[in-house]
């Protein structure tokens, strides 16, 4: 039976800018089982990356829950947050965000250090992560000597580094052409395949979030309705 990894429930985020309370997300209902693959589309500005941020506790819904696992996220410490960040979970963004001083073994291995593993267990681990995203031969280049493609490789692997139960992308191909973007979202696929990792993941292209089982459209900050047959 599917269980339950995070649940959003009635989530509701506003800005205050002075003069208005800017609505971002209204009433966002939405389950993610444990191993899932799920798209979130939407035009610009629709609260796809304010709804992935709260989904991993970086920023803080002002109506409604999110669950983890059954617990709620708002009754965690920072402290707590970031450790449950730390060990369960994984982001990918569009820009790689990786530390430019460090080879892209460093940078893979940096979340297993903070996690308190030894310098060897982290650096294979790191090799055997840089091997699966197809990149032993690229662990000495820092960010600058790689491609768009390869960095994308390389935070995904960061990004798994710890195992984690859930990987959370925000347009994690948005800067890559067709064909690698094609190559990274196959890639992706294929690791939740062999980990059991659930990913949810942002785009705006209906090419991408056709290639997942399940995709919820934000619209104005609202999910809009899946007409029958359509959603799975
Ligand atoms: N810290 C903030 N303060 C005020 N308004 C904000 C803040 N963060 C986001 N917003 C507003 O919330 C709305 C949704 O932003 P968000 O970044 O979630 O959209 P998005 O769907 O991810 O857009 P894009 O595809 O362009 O990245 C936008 O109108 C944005 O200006």
């Amino acid at each position: 039976m599917a269980t339950e990894l995070l649940t959003c429930e009635q989530v509701g985020k506003s800005y205050w800018d002075g003069n208005h309370n800017l609505e971002v997300l209204q009433g966002v209902n939405l389950a993610l089982n444990e191993g899932q693959l799920l798209a979130i589309v939407g035009s610009s500005g629709s609260g796809k990356s304010t709804l992935l941020h709260c989904m991993g506790g970086l920023d803080k819904p002002s109506t409604g829950q999110i669950l983890f696992r059954g617990n709620d996220l708002a009754k965690w410490s920072p402290r707590m947050l970031a450790d449950w960040r730390n060990q369960h979970l994984g982001f990918v963004y569009q820009f790689h965000h990786l530390l430019p001083e460090f080879n892209a073994l460093e940078n893979i291995a940096m979340p297993l250090l903070i996690s308190g593993q030894s310098a060897s267990q982290a650096r294979q681990r790191a090799t055997q992560l840089l091997q699966r995203v197809g990149l032993a031969d690229r662990g000495q280049h820092r960010p600058a000597e790689l491609s768009g493609g390869e960095r994308q490789r390389v935070a995904i692997a960061r990004a798994l580094a710890n195992n984690p139960a859930l990987v959370l992308a925000d347009e994690p191909t948005g800067n890559l052409d067709d064909e690698t973007a094609r190559q990274v979202m196959a890639l992706m696929l294929e690791l939740n395949r062999e980990f059991g990792t659930a990913f949810v993941i942002v785009t705006h292209d209906q090419k991408i979030a056709r290639a997942l089982p399940k995709q919820v459209q934000l619209h104005h900050g609202k999910i809009v309705p899946q007409t029958a047959g359509a959603a799975k």
